[in-house]
């Protein structure tokens, strides 16, 4: 019985001459509630796309609770919930109707669904929009239906790439409260984002990505030694302030 909930080892992508990610490890206890941060560019979508089976690493492993992602997709990817960084959605149906039918593709019985579509449309607010097609919805609107899609099938792990990005403060504090819950509960999480307080407000265990290495990882108390993560991040991967030089015609 494997006590890892995600496992990469030498997970490597090239874009043409561009190495996206280069040959990283990485793994996520079981019950962890993971933060992957880095500056734009770092690596991190293209990372959390392999691991979870959306995109072919050229090199390396991917595992989900001891199931190689990429061997066996199938199994792999009963057991995670995905918010990918751009996810194509079925922009004509209603949030219900998408819901509806990626419930009935996991198998679920329809009563099962029909409760849990209803669960998921409350919980997260867009229950206003009954009528409105995913055409119409808001950024911060398609990031929760996403996320919803993601939590359907019960998963045991999520990986979510940037999910508070664009959500209002009261849906984040909710997307919070339902992330906490599922740890709590036994659940995995592997979340990205740029937002530091949120991620040491969040998680246990942080890793540093930069120019598609992982810089820094463990858990958080040990990575952060003390000091901000903001401050231990700029440090790792050497990010300065524009010089008071730099856009002298700005405002000037
Ligand atoms: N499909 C692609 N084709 C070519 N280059 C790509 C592609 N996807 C990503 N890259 C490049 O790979 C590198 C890593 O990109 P990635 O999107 O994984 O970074 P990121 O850490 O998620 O960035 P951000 O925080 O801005 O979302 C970047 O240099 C990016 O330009």
């Amino acid at each position: 019985m494997t006590t890892n909930a995600l496992r990469l080892a030498g997970l490597t992508k090239h874009f043409g001459e561009k190495v996206a990610v280069d040959a990283i490890d990485l793994t996520v206890p079981a019950g962890s509630f993971f933060g992957l941060v880095g500056p734009n560019g770092a690596g991190k979508t293209t990372a959390l796309s392999m691991a979870v089976g959306l995109l072919r690493p050229d090199a390396g492993t991917a595992q989900i609770f001891g199931t190689d992602v990429w061997q066996q997709p199938t199994q792999a990817k009963r057991l995670v919930g995905v918010l990918p960084d751009a996810l194509a959605m079925t922009e004509r149906l209603t949030g219900r109707e998408m819901l509806t039918y990626l419930g009935r593709l996991h198998g679920l019985p329809a009563d099962t669904v029909a409760s849990r579509v209803d669960e998921l449309l409350t919980v997260l607010d867009l229950d206003h929009a009954e009528r409105t097609l995913i055409l119409g919805y808001s950024a911060g609107m398609r990031k929760k239906i996403a996320l919803a899609s993601a939590l359907l099938g019960g998963p045991r792990l999520l990986v979510l790439d940037e999910p508070f990005e664009a959500v209002d403060p009261v849906s984040a504090l909710t997307i919070r409260s339902i992330l906490r819950r599922f740890v709590v509960g036994g659940g995995s999480v592997v979340l990205s984002s740029h937002v530091m307080p949120l991620v040491e407000q969040l998680c246990d265990t942080v890793a540093v990505m930069h120019e598609g290495h992982v810089v820094a990882a463990g858990p958080i108390d040990e990575v952060r030694g003390g000091r901000s993560l903001d401050e231990v991040f700029i440090e790792l991967v050497g990010a300065g302030a524009a010089d008071e030089k730099e856009l002298s015609w700005l405002a000037s």
